[in-house]
């Protein structure tokens, strides 16, 4: 079964301008990474702004682990969707320690369950020693696994990150992205990656997808990059 399944999906800014988004069709399985590039402006965050729920389609629909999202009927507000969000500048909260930057979205949870999940996340991203801390006290890779692991605690069907390492410097990039591929095998996580760097891309997804200039996508420029056990 496909875990996101998007049919024609079309959206534009205004009315009187071309769609930014055209027709797009595109599926993914349960622990696929794939990386959405495209020149500046193709509509790559405007894609995962529409996933997300941030943005309304003018048409087609969004299917997550079964469960319609968006169609010409029905429009799933984004808390209900199921899809977590690692931002650029990973948008930790400053004041806040990292423990309670992770437990933040884990309201839902039954309270003595909070702590164990907490725990688990620091362990997946190899912070453990790190809870007590605040974000400023971390480096850039380190508030990017705290990102990582706040947007994963939850458990979202599907995890969208938008150019997850703009805020790093070049040498740390490589190693940082290894790391990242790893975590996201490890937690089976299906993943969309908004890049413009083909190497980041290369280095860990699945396939690739190139937003054109013409703005049309029908899921046909779909990249196989690696195979998958
Ligand atoms: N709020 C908005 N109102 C009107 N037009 C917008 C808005 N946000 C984005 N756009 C336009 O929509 C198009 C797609 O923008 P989007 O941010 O999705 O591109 P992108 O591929 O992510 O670009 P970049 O790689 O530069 O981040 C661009 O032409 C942009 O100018």
């Amino acid at each position: 079964m496909s875990i996101v399944k998007i049919k024609g999906l079309t959206f534009s800014f205004s009315r009187k301008e071309e769609p930014v988004i055209n027709d797009f069709s595109f599926s993914m399985q349960k622990g696929e990474i794939v990386g959405i590039l495209g020149q500046s402006g193709s509509g790559k965050s405007t894609l995962l702004r529409l996933i997300s729920g941030l943005e309304m389609p003018m048409k087609g629909t969004i299917i997550i682990a079964g469960t319609t999202v968006v169609s010409e009927s029905v429009f799933i507000h984004p808390e209900e969707r199921g899809v977590g969000m690692v931002f650029q500048d990973y948008a930790l909260f400053p004041h806040m320690t990292v423990k309670d930057n992770i437990l933040f979205g884990l309201t839902r949870l039954p309270r003595k369950e909070r702590k164990s999940r907490v725990d688990e996340m620091l362990e997946l991203v190899q912070m453990e020693e790190f809870y007590k801390r605040y974000p400023h006290e971390l480096s850039g890779g380190q508030q990017q696994r705290i990102a990582l692991a706040r947007a994963l605690a939850p458990k979202p069907n599907v995890l969208l990150m938008d150019e997850p390492f703009s805020n790093l410097d070049a040498d740390l990039k490589e190693s940082i992205r290894d790391d990242l591929g790893v975590i996201l095998k490890k937690a089976n996580m299906t993943c969309i990656m908004v890049t413009h760097d083909r190497h980041d891309v290369e280095a860990i997804c699945d396939y690739s997808i190139t937003l054109g200039q013409s703005n049309v996508s029908n899921g046909l420029n779909r990249v196989k990059l690696k195979t998958i056990n």
